[in-house]
């Protein structure tokens, strides 16, 4: 069964508490929160203050997904707020395996993510470092996009590699994931998926998540 990671950012901002609370009450396995700083991406979200205030709200997992530029510059402040797991873009990084270990010294688990015109081979060095892989299914900065089908093809491969090199980091997706698309990402090998709208906009959240799991 896929393990899902409702994301905030499709949630109503006013009320946030609430709405991580609901999602944990329904069946979430991670809260997913999307960092975006207006340059790595044209949008921007929210930062270490907020999510302080919502780590009293739930115990689960803070899966916290960074679309910033020199993120290095943010792991302290975020371990402080209560991040769990910190992904950082591949793209966004001059110096990966740096970033990775730094993530690792504030004792949180640490994952690369891709773009999904960024090629596999950009990561193949950090594979042993990572716990965590997320490849982005649309391009990141905003919810309520398609997904891109041409995003299987590299989550079949991540799960190849972790087989043959007998590697134990977990593959999540994030964009455009629905009650089909969570289907093809498993077949394909993906252990968590990110689901904002899907969730967030659904009429029934509960079922929208028991059928996003399988
Ligand atoms: O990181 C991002 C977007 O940049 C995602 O986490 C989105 O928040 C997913 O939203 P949906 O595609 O599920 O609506
Ligand atoms: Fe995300």
């Amino acid at each position: 069964m896929l393990k899902i990671a409702p994301s905030i950012l499709a949630a109503d901002f006013s009320k946030l508490a609430e709405e991580v609370k609901c999602v944990d009450s329904l069946g979430a396995d991670y809260i997913h929160i999307d960092v975006m700083d207006g340059h790595f991406v044209p949008n921007i979200t929210l930062g270490p203050g907020i999510v302080k205030c919502l780590r009293p709200h739930t115990e689960l997992p803070f899966d916290v997904h960074l679309m910033i530029e020199n993120p290095d510059q943010y792991i302290k402040d975020f371990k402080e707020a209560g991040a769990d797991i910190i992904t950082v873009h591949v793209e966004a990084c001059r110096h990966l395996h740096r970033t990775l270990q730094l993530i690792k010294q504030y004792e949180m688990q640490c994952g690369v993510v891709l773009n999904p015109h960024t090629p596999l081979e950009m990561i193949k060095h950090v594979l042993q470092e990572v716990d965590w892989i997320l490849i982005m299914s649309v391009n990141p900065g905003f919810g309520g996009q398609t997904f891109i089908p041409d995003s299987l093809n590299k989550i079949a491969t991540l799960n190849q590699w972790r087989q043959e090199q007998n590697l134990s980091y977990v593959i999540e997706v994030d964009g455009g994931v629905n009650e089909e698309t969570a289907r093809l990402c498993e077949e394909a090998g993906a252990d968590v998926v990110v689901a904002g709208s899907a969730v967030f906009n659904a009429v029934d959240r509960q079922l929208a998540i028991q059928k996003i799991k399988g």
